[in-house]
């Protein structure tokens, strides 16, 4: 059970998972999902699952292996069936239990893990394959805007094999935006690619899709790639959304504790409301900026994430350094105190502490973010 205390963040962030639609709203939607089930035989891989995603917004599903978001992909793109609920698409129902609008006729566009480039067609014949239904000059015209949108201007005549990992999946993007899908799907389009490509890649990609005002939904369990691209990212678990919401609210306004474990770094300090605006923790109280709201007297864990610490030498709170890692311009240390409570704590890389020091800690909390005590 969450407990949250600052309830207009509360209220900012709970858009989401529920979001049955009225039929005015459901055609201002790209996108809706409503109650939508899948099963595997016996096995229920997606459970009543509600997510809509407005014109031209950027959505990702993120979550652990085996949690559904391939099989939630492969339903929008209709090669599931649906046990329960609808998929709808600008209010027209793509798939129910009853019906089921083929693959092809969907309009939908996709990009998967595997480039799948035809290796025999140039990069022109490539992009060109989804836009028979264009003469030969307007199909001219959009390889070209699709190649320089993609930074690739001059390479209509090369073959797939003569381009880079990253200039392929830029190719397979172009080949997938080229005839205007209503919606593009892309599952794990980076996760064959070095970090240092992904780190360009994945914002230029953000980049096209917003030129181009296409409605996307991607499936990572990367979240570093989700936060980059997405506008709203689902976090699923065991077939569920457990929370669905920007970037920014899913790492600091986390609604359930599987999103605050599974969502950044952190760990969860047992502390007490002692007061309405102060939280009594195992080393002395932590002021809160806002009525916490929580009830007085009331046990709870609170959420540390690792900027929530301060190094800061001035301070009476000591803890010993058990790990270091070097993050560029930060350290972050493992830090363990007193009573053996281990924290998260995040410092200039400028001035690095040893492992095995006593460095001086200090609170520094921006959102409280409290949840029921699992244990005394
Ligand atoms: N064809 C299938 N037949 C039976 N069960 C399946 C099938 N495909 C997936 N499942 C099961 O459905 C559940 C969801 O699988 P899914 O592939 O959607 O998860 P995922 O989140 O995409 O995982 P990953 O990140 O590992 O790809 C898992 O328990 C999986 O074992």
């Amino acid at each position: 059970m969450l407990l949250r205390s600052q309830v207009e963040d509360a209220e900012a962030t709970q858009r989401g998972p529920r979001t049955n639609h009225n039929s005015s709203e459901a055609k201002a939607l790209q996108l809706a999902l409503n109650d939508v089930s899948v099963n595997y035989g016996s096995t229920r891989a997606v459970a009543n699952v509600n997510l809509s995603l407005k014109p031209g917004e950027i959505g990702c599903l993120l979550g652990p292996s085996g949690c559904g978001k391939s099989t939630l992909l492969r339903a929008i793109a209709g090669f599931e069936s649906l046990a329960m609920g609808e998929i709808v698409m600008h209010g027209r129902v793509l798939s129910s239990p009853q019906q089921q609008t083929p693959p092809e006729l969907r309009r939908i566009g996709m990009v998967f893990q595997d480039i799948a480039l035809f290796p025999h067609m140039t990069v022109a014949q490539n992009v060109a394959f989804g836009l028979g239904h264009l003469n030969s000059v307007e199909r001219q015209s959009r390889i070209d805007e699709l190649l320089s949108l993609i930074g690739l201007p001059d390479s209509h005549e090369r073959y797939p094999a003569s381009l880079s990992g990253g200039q392929q999946q830029r190719v397979a993007l172009a080949r997938a935006l080229a005839p205007k899908p209503d919606l593009l799907l892309l599952d794990e389009p980076f996760s064959g690619l070095d970090a240092t490509l992904k780190e360009t890649l994945v914002p230029d990609v953000r980049e096209i899709l917003l030129n181009e005002q296409i409605t996307a939904l991607m499936v990572t369990h990367d979240q570093i790639e989700a936060f980059a691209i997405a506008d709203r990212v689902a976090v699923m678990q065991q077939g569920n959304i457990e929370q669905f919401d920007t970037p920014y609210a899913i790492y600091h306004a986390p609604l359930t504790r599987f999103v605050a474990d599974f969502v950044g770094q952190g760990c969860f300090l047992p502390a007490v409301a002692k007061t309405e605006t102060s939280l009594l923790t195992g080393f002395g109280p932590i002021a809160t900026d806002k009525p916490h709201g929580l009830p007085l007297g009331i046990s709870v864990d609170l959420l540390l994430r690792p900027d929530d610490l301060i190094h800061d030498e001035d301070s009476i709170l000591r803890a010993k350094v058990i790990k270091r890692q070097f993050q560029g311009t930060s350290f972050q240390y493992e830090v363990e105190m007193a009573n053996g409570q281990r924290l998260l704590c995040v410092a200039s890389s400028h001035d690095p502490q040893r492992v095995g020091s006593e460095i001086g800690i200090r609170f520094e909390l921006d959102h409280i973010i409290c949840f029921e005590r699992l244990r005394d």
